[in-house]
């Protein structure tokens, strides 16, 4: 695809740097909701947080939820940092992403933040468990499951483990890697389900040039 024709529901001035899946055409949609993801790195590590309830329950990602109305992105990421793991920090736009999930006719509109410090001690909540992941080359493989291991919540020294790609959204392992780097990007996903698992089944990433 010619950097040019982007999805439906992207735009700006785009280069296409991963693109895959089926053959078919995007799927249709008429509005939008809009969500925030908030990611926080460290020196050499990640925080993410381990959803324990509801939308991605069971999967890690960064901190975020719906902005309520009268709020901004920033301001709707700030307070979802707050709430999801009693942090606050500097965040700056890194991306926006895109998504169609089988079964809604709206599409998530979701600005994606991060920083690289903060203010607080990371900590869990009903809804979210924060831990640290390493940013090192040589760290230990994240996508082992680690559900039976204590939170590393507080976690500041020795091997933690890499970004845990498995144990994410699909559409995570090609656009985060650009956030850590600090570059910005958008895309956009169509997932369709399979059971209660979502498959990602058409992809765009491009970088913001
Ligand atoms: C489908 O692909 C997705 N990939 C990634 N990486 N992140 C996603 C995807 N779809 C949604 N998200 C993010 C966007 C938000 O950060 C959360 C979902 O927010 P949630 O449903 O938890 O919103 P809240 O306002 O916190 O909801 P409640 O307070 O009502 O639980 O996932």
């Amino acid at each position: 695809m010619d950097a040019t024709v982007l999805p439906p529901g992207l735009n700006g001035s785009l280069k296409v740097f991963v693109e895959g899946g089926c053959d078919t055409d995007w799927r249709p949609y008429t509005q939008t909701r809009l969500y925030t993801n908030a990611f926080v790195i460290n020196d050499d590590k990640l925080l993410l947080g381990f959803k324990k309830r509801g939308f991605g329950a069971n999967l890690y990602n960064g901190f975020g939820g719906k902005v309520e109305p009268g709020e901004t992105p920033i301001e709707a990421a700030r307070r979802e940092l707050r709430e999801e793991a009693g942090i606050d920090a500097p965040l700056e736009h890194a991306g926006t992403l895109v998504f169609l999930t089988e079964g809604t006719e709206w599409a998530f509109h979701i600005d994606v933040f991060s920083a690289r410090s903060y203010t607080g001690i990371p900590t869990e909540t009903d809804e979210m468990r924060p831990e640290w992941f390493s940013l090192a080359e040589n760290s230990v493989n994240g996508d082992d499951d680690r559900s039976g291991l204590t939170s590393s919540t507080t976690t500041t020294t020795g091997s933690l483990p890499s970004i845990p790609y498995s144990r994410m959204w699909a559409d995570d392992i090609y656009w985060l890697p650009h956030l850590v780097e600090g570059k910005r990007f958008a895309g956009r996903a169509d997932f369709a389900k399979d059971g209660d698992t979502y498959v990602m089944k058409k992809f765009w990433f491009g970088l913001v040039c």
